[in-house]
């Protein structure tokens, strides 16, 4: 029986068409090894399924949250995933069982773990640049996927952002849909929402979300995944948030030295200020840096190492084969019918210039530190 609630709160949806199973979760699956991760409200563990054989990663959900019931929110999680089955860089959901205190969602399991651990790891562990191009097509695909379908993530940072395989690296996974929303149930969402080094100014600002704050979240991964370093992270929440109202970012040659100046003119494309302006998930797809270069930058960086190994994929396009009904739109034409170019790698600025303190005041209410999920 599908579940039967459709209501929906500020963008959540809660129409769900998967059985919940109440028959007891140990009868089909047995729990091996250690946790695979745990968040918030949240612990994930890896399970085998009795009849098949088959891993997956079991998460456990507490239906309960500080004393309130937490169903609509998880059903909304189940619902996201349901409607983003056929991108393969979505986590995929098999099964769903509910216990008198958690429901489980029965998820594919991402081996590899979480791309965290090779953004700030050294030398030969470390991604190279070509990774990065590969895996940011594969993210970008996903999250486009998502945006056509009117989903804000709303959560993206690298936690996760899963790997199937992390030797030979493998595709990346998406999980934790538990702050998405729906875009098209809703005329603004106004919560603060997120995690302090990845949060978009207009959420710090108490502006509107739009799937541009995804794209503000993928800006800093990208960052992250090539530098290994997380460009607004500051000594404590206030510089970090501090860093954010300004956009006040790092693109010296120092800290990309070796990476390739279309790289850093991506990451300029989606750290803008004003969400209306930021490149969309299917502009950033058709951007020259995920697309094959003729001339591979010759030099290596010391976070990138050259990986023998490496899977890089230089045909893999940006639409996925399971996506045939949707072509990819003219590179420069955008949502909102007007025209971008991407400047040549000669007009790109690098440098410490964008480094400015005190331009834009930062927002000082009291309930933004407060209600700031971290
Ligand atoms: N399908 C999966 N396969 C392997 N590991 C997973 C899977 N899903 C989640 N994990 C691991 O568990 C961690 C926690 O999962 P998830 O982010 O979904 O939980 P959460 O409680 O919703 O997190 P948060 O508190 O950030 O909202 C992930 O960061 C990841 O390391």
């Amino acid at each position: 029986m599908p579940e039967s609630a459709t209501m929906s709160k500020n963008g959540m949806i809660t129409k769900i068409h998967t059985r919940i199973r109440t028959d007891p979760f140990t009868a089909n699956y047995e729990l091996v090894g250690k946790e695979l991760g745990r968040g918030k409200f949240a612990v994930v563990k890896k399970c085998i399924e009795k009849s098949t054989g088959k891993q997956y990663a079991a998460k456990f959900l507490r239906l309960r949250r500080k004393g309130a019931d937490c169903r609509t929110d998880i059903l909304n999680e189940i619902a996201v995933l349901e409607s983003a089955k056929t991108n393969p860089y979505v986590v995929a959901l098999h099964e769903v069982y509910e216990t008198s205190h958690d429901i489980i969602l029965v998820l594919e399991c991402a081996a590899g773990g979480e791309i965290f651990n090779q953004c700030v790891a050294d030398n030969d562990e470390a991604f190279t640049e070509q990774d990065v191009i590969r895996l940011a097509k594969q993210i970008l695909n996903g999250v486009a996927f998502l945006h056509r379908n009117n989903v804000v993530h709303l959560d993206l940072k690298p936690q996760n952002i899963l790997l199937t395989c992390a030797r030979p690296l493998g595709d990346i996974r998406i999980v934790d849909f538990g702050l998405s929303r729906r875009m098209d149930n809703i005329t603004e969402v106004r919560e603060i929402l997120g995690t302090p080094e990845y949060v978009a100014p207009e959420i710090l600002n108490y502006e509107p979300i739009s799937t541009a704050t995804d794209m503000w979240s993928i800006g800093v991964l990208i960052y992250f995944m090539l530098t290994g370093d997380s460009p607004f992270l500051g000594d404590n929440k206030q510089v970090t948030f501090l860093n954010i109202s300004q956009v006040n970012i790092d693109y010296s040659e120092d800290t990309f030295e070796g990476i390739s100046s279309l790289a850093i003119d991506f990451i300029k494309s989606v750290l803008v200020k004003d969400p209306r302006m930021r490149a969309t998930a299917e502009e950033c797809l058709n951007h020259p840096w995920l697309n094959p270069h003729p001339h591979p930058h010759p030099h290596s960086h010391p976070h990138l190492h050259s990986r023998s190994d490496s899977s890089l994929d230089e045909q893999e396009t940006s639409q996925s084969e399971s996506e045939p009904e949707s072509p990819a739109p003219s590179p420069e034409l955008d949502l909102m019918g007007s025209y971008r170019t991407y400047p040549n790698q000669g007009e790109l600025k690098t440098g410490r210039d964008a480094f400015s303190f005190g331009e834009s005041p930062f927002p000082t209410r009291p309930e933004i530190q407060q209600e700031l999920i971290c």
